[in-house]
């Protein structure tokens, strides 16, 4: 327990944990969610077992998807503390609420190395509130419960709201395992990383990623763009992207990221041709995927994948690489029909590893992509939880879950 010594003796303490278990979930009709990846409440576990083996009465708070500050049924916790419990041998309570009636009664009837889990955090408006006062009064609430608090939610490190931030100024704190781990292999992608050094970009959470690429351009050698991310920078290019995802108001950021990338001689690829429909894909829809060039998207298309010429052109950028982040599946890998571009990347990517390169993938939905395709987790360098999280830490930028933990 030398990790947590911070804590004094933790046996018989009731010990907060923040854990990232924010897994994709596939809704089905009549039945309840199914967890289609539980890497992360996998990667949860050691901390976790280890607090309980210690004696300590564990709480876990954690947060699924966004839901707007108001109970959600699609985003409960219930599915994850099962499997969480399936995944330490022992039950697992489970509060209904975050910080209410359920939660204190779950609490009091802790015994020791007993294991509680609290609804979704983010169920409650103070959890990711602006305002420091609304957010400081929910931090209260949850310190209440516990006498200390483990921060190993690296997922969500980068976010300051109040079970990552707040709480860890409210209570004796500690680093988690999982978070230590993961901040120590990013850190070798920091100092003097081998070259050349690519980063690999996509997903659909655009608006908060694309800021990362600012800095990246003064850190990577080559930097490739796709997923969601694409789309901007085609029109930023000029080109019309139909019913694709697009951030309009970062259209002129992406223009003076071209330009910045030119003149700094960072060899920046987008895909110049992608795999379209003409609805996003859903349950009861058989998918009709077209190849289009990049410049040539139809107005009532939108895009999903990268195509075929972009795939090849994405492998030779990769094939010399010596140091590789990637972060964010190319398409919509969760169907079939739009899961190339992401395959070809994460097989690219265990070439430069086969090779004695360092091969970073983070992110929930990275991580559960390179698995559901099938690959074998030791053909990375490493799986990181965390996307957003990890794309901050490369940057430089001060992560407020980790800072706060050193004050
Ligand atoms: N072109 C696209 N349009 C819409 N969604 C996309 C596209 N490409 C990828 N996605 C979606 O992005 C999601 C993952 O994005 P993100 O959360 O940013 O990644 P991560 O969790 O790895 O950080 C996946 O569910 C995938 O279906
Ligand atoms: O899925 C997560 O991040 P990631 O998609 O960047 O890996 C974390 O659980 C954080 O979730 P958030 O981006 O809704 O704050």
């Amino acid at each position: 327990m030398g990790q947590y010594a911070g804590l004094g003796e933790v046996a018989g303490k009731r010990v907060l944990v923040r854990s990232d278990l924010n897994v994709p979930l596939e809704q089905r009709e009549g039945s309840d969610p199914v967890i289609t990846d539980d890497g992360r409440i996998r990667a949860s576990v050691p901390t976790i077992k280890a607090l309980a083996d210690a004696g300590a009465r564990v709480i876990v708070t954690a947060h699924l998807g966004r839901p707007k500050g108001e109970r959600d049924p699609q985003y409960t916790l219930a599915p994850v503390a099962v499997r969480l419990g399936e995944l330490l041998g022992a039950p697992v309570e489970f509060a209904t609420d975050t910080v209410g009636e359920s939660a204190q009664q779950v609490v009091a009837g802790l015994a020791e190395g007993q294991v509680a889990v609290l609804e979704n955090v983010r169920f409650n408006a103070g959890e990711t509130s602006k305002d420091d006062a609304e957010r400081g009064a929910f931090a209260d609430q949850l310190a209440a419960l516990a006498d200390a608090f483990v921060s190993d939610g690296f997922g969500v490190v980068h976010r300051k709201q109040a079970s990552v931030y707040d709480v860890a100024q409210r209570l004796p704190h500690a680093m988690g395992a999982l978070v230590a781990a993961e901040v120590d292999v990013l850190r070798r992608l920091t100092v003097d990383p081998e070259r050349p050094y690519v980063v690999v970009l996509g997903g659909s959470k655009v608006s908060d990623k694309l800021g990362v690429i600012d800095n990246l351009l003064g850190k990577a050698d080559k930097l490739l763009i796709g997923g969601g991310m694409v789309f901007t920078f085609l029109k930023a290019q000029g080109h019309e992207v139909g019913k694709s995802l697009l951030e309009e108001d970062q259209v002129d950021t992406c223009v003076e990221y071209l330009k910045r990338a030119h003149e700094a001689g960072v060899e920046l690829v987008l895909p110049t041709d992608v795999v379209v429909d003409t609805a996003f894909p859903s349950g009861d829809r058989t998918p009709s995927p077209e190849v289009v060039l990049a410049a040539e998207i139809p107005a009532d298309a939108l895009g999903l994948d990268i195509g075929p010429e972009s795939t090849d052109a994405f492998a030779r950028a990769l094939a010399d690489a010596r140091t590789v982040f990637w972060n964010g599946p190319m398409g919509v890998f969760e169907v079939p029909a739009f899961a190339e571009g992401t395959r070809a990347v994460a097989e690219a990517l265990t070439k430069v590893s086969a090779g004695g390169g360092l091969t970073v993938v983070g992110g929930g939905d990275s991580a559960a992509a390179v698995r559901t395709l099938g690959f074998d987790e030791a053909a990375f360098g490493h799986i990181s939880t965390g996307g957003g999280a990890s794309l901050e830490y490369l940057e430089g930028k001060e992560l407020p879950g980790i800072t706060v933990l050193e004050d």
